[in-house]
């Protein structure tokens, strides 16, 4: 009797989990495809035409209509093989990013602490580079594979340190243009191209900022940005961009590096560091969680951190006029142009790739940066920065 009663309950806890399943699935698939439709104005269009055709039908059914239903279902059965032909590309790419996701991430592999180190390494860096107005573009892999633009730079796998990362982004050095990227926990590249955007950002963001939101439009990466005209440090992720400050920015690393669920009162791409220097006032769950001393406590610690990283920048030494004394942009030479989107941005890559060329017909051999760079210490390789 009790066996026969075991033998029941497993079965329909067996029922129960495939039913879960099923609904998960379903649900899965929904959110997708709503996903999907939302996405731009083309697709929920679409989708408005499609839900059109299946009222059709039903009411064309329910009230006798032959002819119209026999359209209607025509249209309905068809229909499928069109909507892939349609969504081709936005298939292909979520295939694709399917295929690239790694539940086994390189970050996933590292322990709290070194997540934790890696995150204020990066802050350390981004902090000197914003205060010395260096632009620096920082992507970090997470579960969808970088490797693809990891290739398209000089590939480091050094580890990564403040020192490492601001001193790749001096201007005088020949692998300061494009992108690092960072693999678990090692540099694996710098100077890599990503893909710009080709969504409308504010005049102010130039291909620098285009590249970073590309690269997070097509992979789960989140990208770092400092800009060297203005030092202001912006955040990518899922193709959106946010201003934050060093702490904002530290928050945001944690929460999505080390999964710690510190909240960031980071506003969407144009707003400027509200807060610097200031306390987070955004901090409630931990304190709320536990509202003794805990908020206090976790505050100051905060602050402590912060400072020691603080202290940590101050004791890297940049070189003094690097971005006065840069030498020809090695971007354009390794025939990876810098997209233009303004007439000035054009003539200006023109003018580069102009000189490169100019520059490749008096020393074939002397493409390195380092070699420039060499030259431009005799003060004969000034340029201005595009
Ligand atoms: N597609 C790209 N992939 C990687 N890096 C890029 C790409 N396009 C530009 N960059 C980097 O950005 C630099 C040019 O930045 P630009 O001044 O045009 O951008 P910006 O967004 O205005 O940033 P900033 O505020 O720093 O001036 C290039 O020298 C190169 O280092």
């Amino acid at each position: 009797m009790s066996g026969l009663f075991l033998n029941w309950s497993l079965d329909s806890f067996g029922s129960v989990i495939r039913s879960l399943a099923d609904i998960f699935i379903v649900w899965l698939i929904l959110y997708y495809v709503l996903r999907l439709a939302r996405s731009n104005s083309r697709t929920t269009q679409i989708f408005k035409g499609i839900l059109l055709v299946i009222i059709v039908d039903a009411l064309s059914n329910l009230l006798g209509l032959k002819t119209v239903k026999y359209f209607a279902d025509m249209f309905i059965n068809w229909g499928f093989l069109a909507l892939i032909i349609i969504f081709q590309p936005e298939l292909r790419s979520m295939l694709e990013k399917l295929g690239k996701t790694n539940v086994f991430s390189r970050i996933s592999s590292l322990s709290g602490n070194e997540k934790e180190h890696l995150v204020d390494q990066i802050v350390t860096a981004v902090m000197l580079l914003s205060k010395d107005k260096t632009g620096a573009l920082i992507s970090i892999e997470r579960s969808q594979s970088l490797d693809d633009y990891v290739a398209t730079g000089t590939k480091l796998n050094s580890d990564v340190t403040a020192e490492i990362l601001t001193s790749i982004f001096v201007t005088t050095t020949p692998l300061h243009d494009g992108a690092v990227i960072i693999q678990g926990d090692k540099i694996a590249c710098a100077s890599a191209y990503f893909p710009p955007t080709n969504l409308d950002l504010p005049g102010r963001y130039g291909a620098r900022h285009r590249a970073a939101v590309g690269i997070s439009e097509i992979t789960d990466a989140v990208t770092v940005v400092v800009s060297e005209e203005t030092g202001n440090v912006s955040v990518t992720e899922g193709g959106r961009m946010m201003s934050v400050n060093e702490r904002q920015l530290r928050d945001y690393l944690l929460r999505t590096i080390c999964g710690q669920s510190t909240p960031v009162d980071a506003s969407e791409s144009g707003n400027d560091e509200t807060e610097t220097g200031s306390g987070n006032d955004q901090e409630e769950p931990s304190s709320r969680r536990f509202p003794f001393f805990h908020a206090e406590s976790e505050q100051e610690k905060e602050e402590e951190k912060m400072e020691e990283l603080h202290d940590e920048a101050a004791r890297i030494k940049l070189p003094q006029n690097h971005k006065h004394d840069r030498p020809i942009p090695s971007y354009p030479q390794q025939d990876r142009k810098i997209p233009s989107f303004t007439e000035a941005e054009k003539q200006m890559a023109e003018i580069e790739e102009k000189k490169a060329h100019e520059h490749a017909r008096i020393e074939p051999e002397s493409v390195s940066g380092l070699k420039r760079s060499e030259e431009d210490d005799d003060g004969k390789g000034d340029e201005p920065h595009a």
